[in-house]
């Protein structure tokens, strides 16, 4: 694996975005490896599945800029958006229970991924935020739909509607985030903490208890909205606001 570091610990399955130096932002060959990991995961008896990212920068800043910045087209921005998409819910309906370890920013894409997962622990001094307003685009992985499963709609709406970055405290508070972790603890001690009475359970109890919760979705109408969602924001994609915002970015 290139971008993604996988290891198997105690009953959990660790998942690593490890592009560090472009803050372990999500290009082709990291949806490739995630869907393949996901895979793998499904068929093992881990319990519980663990996403983090490489360094104590970010988790994930969304999608590679410098890489999507070359597509252009509505058509183009949606290959990449529904693939994307496609993984998104993948995880949001995994069999087993998922974890979202923030060990720094979730930022654009990066903060739908963590949506897509059923907890968020992080750092107490980490920040979060669905930027993509800032781009002149919206919510493109399916996490909008997913936010409004996550919040009370009025909570989601800031999120999504301000672009702004939110600490994590901030997340604690409105009960996105699940836990926080002081900054001078060590964050797998923090995180299995967390998981220690979850861990106590068998993976059959586990996984029972995650269909419970996904029996709540007609799952077609879910799908339809995630679908939605990407069709819209492949429209903003391509307008010249979108990538005149990107730009800016770039050259920063
Ligand atoms: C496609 C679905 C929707 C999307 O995800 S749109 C993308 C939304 N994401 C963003 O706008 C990301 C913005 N990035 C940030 O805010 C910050 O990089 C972040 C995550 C808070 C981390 O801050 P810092 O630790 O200070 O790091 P930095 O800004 O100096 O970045 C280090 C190098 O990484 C690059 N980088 C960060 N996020 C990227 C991205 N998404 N795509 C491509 N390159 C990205 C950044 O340009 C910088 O590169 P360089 O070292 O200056 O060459």
């Amino acid at each position: 694996m290139n971008t993604l570091e996988w290891k198997q610990e105690d009953g959990i399955s660790w998942i690593a975005l490890s592009r560090p130096e472009l803050r372990n932002a999500v290009n082709y060959e990291m949806m490739d490896e995630l869907d393949e990991i996901l895979h793998k995961i499904e068929a093992t008896d881990d319990k519980i599945v663990v996403m983090t990212g490489s360094g104590n920068r970010a988790f994930c800043s969304g999608g590679d800029l410098s890489l999507f910045h070359s597509l252009y087209t509505e058509a183009e921005a949606y290959g990449m958006l529904s693939k994307m998409g496609q993984i998104l819910k993948r995880i949001f309906l995994f069999p087993k229970p998922t974890v979202a370890l923030l060990n720094g920013a979730a930022v654009g894409g990066g903060c739908e991924l963590i949506t897509a997962c059923d907890f968020r622990i992080a750092r107490r001094n980490t920040k979060f935020g669905f930027v993509q307003g800032s781009l002149e685009i919206t919510t493109g992985w399916g996490g909008g739909t997913m936010l409004f499963e996550r919040l009370k709609p009025h909570d989601a709406m800031t999120y999504l509607m301000t672009s702004q970055l939110f600490a994590a405290e901030k997340g604690f508070e409105d009960g996105f985030i699940h836990q926080l972790i002081n900054d001078d603890e060590n964050l797998e001690d923090g995180l299995r903490q967390f998981l220690n009475p979850y861990l106590k359970q068998s993976a059959n109890v586990l996984s029972a208890y995650k269909k419970i919760w996904l029996n709540k979705f007609d799952l077609a109408t879910f799908e339809e909205n995630v679908e939605k969602e990407i069709r819209n924001c492949s429209k903003l994609w391509e307008k010249e606001e979108h990538h005149a915002a990107v730009r800016r970015f770039l050259n920063k």
